[in-house]
Parts: structure tokens; sequence; C-alpha cells
């Protein structure tokens, strides 16, 4: 009978920079049993500043548990790390909140439904109806859940409810501003596409402030939700060239290609283990 194949995981490790820190994770991996199957890295200085890694290894052993609970006792604690360790083969649980504009989620229903993003949609939730029919022919979960001034509390209790247990928030093009009380709620990661180069055009108008403003190029960023509006760490960008024969509405029609790109670059960053803080900024291994 063949062996059961080998578990891949993913170590990723953030630390004030220091000599020894890639002999003692490839040290303990290889103690462990694991073999290493990639390896990145970046400091942020010459010397005294934070290191980034991430390591995918093959584990026969399985015992991802362990390995996490060693590495914690005879590396991590030594060198100060803050560190995760997945399992490859485990897709994140996503919930998407969305609006009334149907691109940046039917793009992310669509990759997902064709195998490209390693992720199972587990809800989308929406402050209009409109998406419904559309959502439920991917034979994803839909919830309604409107929001007003007035309501907002009670609505965003309703959505911590429905995304109790998933890996990532993707607001993909939701209007409402989340509240610092849904971002703690939640506890997971949220990820915003917002549909201009940041940090030109923040707010719910980019598009028309661009064409005010005369721009030659439009663009979109893939940025981590924090309370302030549109100021995140931001994941990925990218632009697309325009002229003065644009209207307001072709720029919002070729925008919203770059839009879809950038945000599915972003999740599938994020959700294969990539993207690490630093600050208010990101580095991306
Ligand atoms: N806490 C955060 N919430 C949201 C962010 C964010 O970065 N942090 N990004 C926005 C998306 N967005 C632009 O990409 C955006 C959406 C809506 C508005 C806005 O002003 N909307 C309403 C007000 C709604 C409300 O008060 O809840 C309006 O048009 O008046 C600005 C930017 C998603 N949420």
């Amino acid at each position: 009978m063949s062996r059961p194949a080998d578990t891949v995981g993913r170590l990723l490790v953030r630390c004030p920079d220091r000599f020894g820190i890639v002999a003692a994770v490839s040290s303990f991996l290889s103690a462990s049993g694991a073999n290493i199957l990639s390896l990145d890295q970046h400091a942020t200085a010459t010397y005294g500043g934070t290191y980034f890694q991430r390591t995918e290894f093959a584990l026969p052993s399985r015992d991802l548990d362990g390995l996490r609970a060693a590495f914690a006792s005879d590396v991590a604690r030594h060198f100060g790390m803050d560190f995760t360790v997945t399992d490859a083969a485990a897709p994140k649980r996503i919930g998407v909140l969305v609006s009334k504009s149907d691109h940046c989620l039917l793009d992310l229903l669509w990759r997902t439904q064709r195998g490209e993003l390693d992720v199972e949609v587990a809800v989308v939730i929406s402050n209009h109806p409109d998406l419904a029919p559309a959502v439920g022919s991917f034979g994803v979960p839909f919830v309604h859940v409107p929001v007003t001034p007035e309501t907002k509390p009670e609505a965003e209790a309703r959505q911590a409810e429905l995304l109790a247990g998933v890996d990532l928030v993707v607001l993909a093009r939701y209007m409402q501003i989340v509240s610092g009380s849904l971002l703690a709620a939640v506890g997971s990661p949220m990820i915003n596409i917002h549909h201009s180069f940041l940090p030109a055009f923040v707010g719910a108008v980019p598009y028309r402030q661009a064409k005010e403003r005369g721009v030659k190029l439009v663009g979109a960023t893939a940025h981590y939700v924090t309370e302030e509006l549109d100021q995140g760490p931001i994941i990925e960008q990218d632009v697309v060239r325009v002229n003065h024969r644009h209207s307001a509405a072709d720029l919002t029609r070729l925008g919203a290609d770059v839009e879809r790109s950038v945000l599915s670059r972003a999740v599938r960053w994020h959700c294969e283990d990539r993207v690490m803080r630093d600050g208010n900024t990101t580095v991306v291994l």
C-alpha cells in the first residue's frame, strides 16, 4: 500500500534581523524530517532591520500541529519571531461583502469556480438585493443585510455573525465604511479593492475625481482594511492609460478591468500565505 502523500506546510516568519535565522529555521525543519521546497526572504536593512521569510516544505510525518508547537518553543521564542504554520492543501474560507457593482465579485466567483483561486467562498453579504440571482447561479449563499445610518450597528452585528469562522473577508466594491467594532468582531483580515491608484483619489467617487483632474492613468489598489478609510497596507496595484477623449464612464469601464485583476492577485497572494505586514506596508514573497 503506497504511503500517504506528504503534507506541504508553509512557515511565515517575521522577526528582528540578526545572524543565524536561516540556519536555525533550516536546521529545525531538517531535524523535523521536513524537506524545504522553496524559501524566500527579505531584510529591511543591511543590519538591524526586520527579517521576513516564507518557507514551503514537505512533511512526511504530516504533523503540522506538532511542528508548530516545537517551532514556537525551539526557535521562535529565541529569535522573538512572529510566525504562522499553515497547510498548503487547506483552502481559505472567505466571506465577501458587496454593494451593487458586480464585476469584482463575479470575477472572484468565476475564478474560484474555474479552480484558478483555491478558496472556498462561504458567503456573500450585500447591503442591496440586486446580486442575489448572480451569486445563486454559482451555488454560493447570498444574504441581504440592509445598512442605513440608523441601523448600522445591528447590520454589522448580523454581518459579524455571518462572517464567523472565515479566514479572510473581501470587500468587493462594498460601499459602506466598516467600523472598528466590525473589524474587531470579525478578527480575520479584510481586503478592499479601491478603484484608484492610492494614495490618489481616496473616498467614494475616485473616477469622477480622476476625470476632473485630467489624469493620463487610472488604476486600482488592493489593500488591507483598517478603520481609517483607504489607508490600510497596500498589497497590489496596477494602472491603465487613459486620455482626454475618455469620459468618466469610460474611465469607470477601463478601470473595472484593472480592479478585477488587482483584487484577484491580492486575494491569491494572501491565500497562498505570501503577504506579511511591515507596519503600514506589506512584504509579498
Ligand atoms: N474601515 C474601512 N471601511 C471601508 C474601506 C476602508 O478602507 N476602511 N474601504 C471602503 C471602500 N471605499 C472605497 O474603496 C469606500 C466606500 C464607501 C465610501 C463612502 O463614503 N460611502 C458612503 C458612506 C457609507 C458609510 O458611512 O458607511 C457614502 O458614499 O457617503 C468611501 C469609500 C469600504 N469600506
